[in-house]
């Protein structure tokens, strides 16, 4: 990796409702591994050396469970935690309020808590990219065949899946882009910050990184993710698999 990115402060957004995932509390205190989903996605960007900071946006209804069930791993892992909001960019919008006049901070990174299965290569490959471009996220490139139907099913057409990718995170960016991104938001709804940086105009890079880097939305999506995490332990006995 290029070793001239020292600094990141990483936005890991964990105030979400998780209704999809259908859990009476939120889905990121599900244990994956032993460890509540969150804990583990925190665990693996402390452990890579660029990160400096990690700032934790939780909902008012959690912050009971932050302070005490979960007290000594936001201790160990060094997070800060802030207020969160309704929508995911009010969190992410909180999270970066506490960051954005640090002077030490290269590039800010925003990772869903909900994303537990990054691998560090990914992390270097993402952050070197964004360093060049001032902009840069993860994404896999669509593997389906996709169709689209405008007469709720009717009728559909298939849409040319060569130039489709799935945005994931960590989308990473210069302070002052996300800045902007933010400071010209005003409201209209929007599921990730690279879209925000792309009305302000600036392009966003597209990083490829596997699939395996899924955000447990659904709850089957915890099944896949003890499976990988179980595979990764086997095979990291024979190869290195942080690729
Ligand atoms: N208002 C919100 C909404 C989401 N998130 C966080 O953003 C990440 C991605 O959100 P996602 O899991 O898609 O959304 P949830 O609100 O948690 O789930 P759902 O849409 O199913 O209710 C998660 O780590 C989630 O906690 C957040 O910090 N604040
Ligand atoms: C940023 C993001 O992970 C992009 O995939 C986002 O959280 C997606 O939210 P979605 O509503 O599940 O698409």
């Amino acid at each position: 990796m290029n070793q001239s990115i020292s600094s990141v402060a990483v936005i890991m957004p964990a105030a979400g409702s998780g209704q999809r995932f259908g859990s009476d509390q939120n889905k990121l205190f599900t244990l994956l591994d032993g460890k509540p989903i969150w804990e583990q996605t925190a665990t693996v960007l402390r452990s890579h050396r660029a990160v400096k900071r990690i700032v934790m946006p939780i909902s008012d209804r959690d912050r009971d469970y932050f302070v005490s069930v979960g007290a000594a791993a936001v201790a160990s892992l060094g997070i800060e935690l802030v207020s969160g909001g309704a929508q995911r960019t009010e969190s992410v919008g909180a999270g970066l309020n506490l960051v954005i006049d640090d002077p030490a901070i290269e590039l800010v990174a925003v990772h869903d808590a909900a994303r537990p299965l990054v691998k560090p290569g990914e992390l270097d490959r993402v952050f070197e990219r964004a360093s060049q471009t001032g902009a840069a996220i993860l994404a896999s490139p669509v593997t389906a065949t996709v169709k689209q139907t405008l007469d709720e099913g009717q009728s559909c057409r298939t849409i040319d899946r060569s130039t489709l990718w799935l945005a994931q995170t960590p989308q990473v960016f210069r302070p002052s882009i996300l800045r902007q991104a933010y400071q010209r938001h005003r409201g209209r709804p929007a599921t990730d910050d690279a879209e925000l940086v792309s009305r302000t105009g600036a392009e966003v890079a597209l990083v490829e990184c596997s699939a395996e880097n899924i955000k447990i939305t659904h709850p089957g999506d915890l099944a896949i993710a003890e499976a990988l995490v179980n595979s990764r332990k086997q095979n990291s006995k024979t190869t290195n698999h942080d690729e």
